[in-house]
């Protein structure tokens, strides 16, 4: 179920949508209040050694924090481990994880017998978790009803793709998009490997500009460039610049650079490490794991696993239209409230499709979420033609 959080952004396109879809769906809005499970007041003690943090990552029963200033600041090197209470560890929601990375807690320090484990990284209990501004969740693979949070909390969303070696995969990248529209946070696109591009066929070539046209004139940030033949790209310098402050989650299929772009911006070369390795709760690991990456050029960024292979859950063609920037002007002037824009008569969006005012790459992405065609992961048929 898509979750609205549009807190900016509240132009007139945003009030026809909502007004559409309230009219579909009237007790929706009673619902979402009874179902509230944080607190809406978090008194953060600073008496008894309490302090608040931010999660920076998810083992299984456990969750690593790290200590958050007032000012915002996260240090990211003072790993605590941490035990979620009780009384949130039976919650109703329908969510695989209690806390999720990038949750703000309040945690009270405790000694490790209390975390039941062996450990010599300081323990805490995470009594509280403050309302998320930002939820990035993916339908959980073992249960069609829950949702998994793989972030919350999160500014930005930045979106690798590559040209080729993998090649590039638009649907996916708007499936990304319409996460970010979904939750009013700022995507930005990367298109990397653009030394692969001198292999390619001019249509090839052609086609990958259009398409960088296209998102262009939508109004998102999309930069092609090359991290490993060309550090000195200016476009490196002003996705920096871009992630400065602010909390980005890193998205995109595996091969693509993103560890190699995140690199550029970071003080260290971080090893990767084995999960659920024993050693990792021994301490010995925990500043060269989390998923919370703090970056020399200010800002942190969220590597989560999950996020590279997720499905988003069904949405309504109202929901999904809101996502497609170049739908919105056409809300509300189709025939029928509830047309789904597929093959309905007096449909507005078919009919701007027609008029070349929506590309049909993009309204095939479309049609493929809507109605859940895309087969594997961001693959739609559009790209396996792509190929040829
Ligand atoms: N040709 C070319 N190769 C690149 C470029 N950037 C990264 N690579 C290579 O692509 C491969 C994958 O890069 P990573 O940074 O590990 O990609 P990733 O997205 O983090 O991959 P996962 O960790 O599997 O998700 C590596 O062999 C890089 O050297 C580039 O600009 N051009
Ligand atoms: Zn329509």
């Amino acid at each position: 179920m898509a979750r609205w959080k549009y807190n900016k952004n509240r132009d007139d396109e945003y009030f026809r949508y909502d007004k559409i879809r309230r009219g579909k769906d009237k007790r929706k809005k009673k619902q979402d209040g009874e179902e509230k499970f944080v607190l809406d007041e978090v008194q953060w003690k600073k008496e008894d050694g309490w302090f608040r943090a931010r999660v920076v990552e998810v083992q299984k029963r456990y969750a690593f924090v790290a200590p958050q200033d007032d000012d915002g600041t996260i240090d990211t090197k003072d790993v605590w481990l941490g035990t979620v209470a009780r009384k949130y560890l039976q919650s109703k929601r329908m969510e695989r994880n209690s806390v999720a990375v990038g949750d703000v807690v309040l945690c009270r320090p405790t000694d490790d017998r209390e975390a039941d484990i062996e450990t010599d990284i300081p323990c805490c209990v995470i009594v509280n978790l403050a309302p998320r501004h930002s939820e990035i969740s993916r339908r959980d693979p073992t249960s069609q009803e829950r949702s998994h949070v793989l972030a919350s909390n999160v500014d930005q969303l930045l979106v690798v793709a590559s040209y080729q070696s993998p090649l590039v995969k638009w649907g996916l990248v708007d499936r990304y998009l319409v996460l970010a529209e979904e939750q009013g946070i700022e995507p930005i696109i990367v298109l990397n490997k653009e030394d692969l591009l001198k292999e390619e066929s001019e249509e090839f070539r052609q086609r990958c500009r259009e398409e960088i046209e296209t998102y262009r004139r939508l109004g998102y940030r999309i930069f092609s460039l090359s991290v490993l033949t060309n550090s000195k790209d200016p476009a490196i310098t002003e996705i920096g610049e871009l992630m400065k402050d602010k909390v980005t989650i890193l998205s995109g299929h595996s091969g693509v650079g993103k560890s190699s772009l995140v690199n550029m911006y970071r003080p260290e070369i971080v090893q990767e490490v084995e999960p659920d390795a024993d050693i990792f709760y021994k301490g010995r690991h925990t500043t060269t794991y989390a998923s919370f990456i703090g970056l020399d050029t200010g800002g942190y960024v969220i590597d989560t696993p999950g996020i590279r292979s997720f499905l988003l859950g069904d949405r309504s063609s109202i929901d999904l239209s809101y996502s497609f920037r170049e739908f919105r002007p056409y809300m509300g002037a189709c025939k029928f409230r509830e047309c789904r824009h597929i093959d309905e008569p007096g449909c507005a969006i078919l009919d701007a499709l027609q008029k070349g005012e929506i590309t049909n790459r993009r309204y095939r992405s479309y049609k493929g979420l809507l109605l859940g065609d895309t087969g594997r992961e961001g693959r739609t048929r559009d790209d396996e033609l792509e190929k040829g």
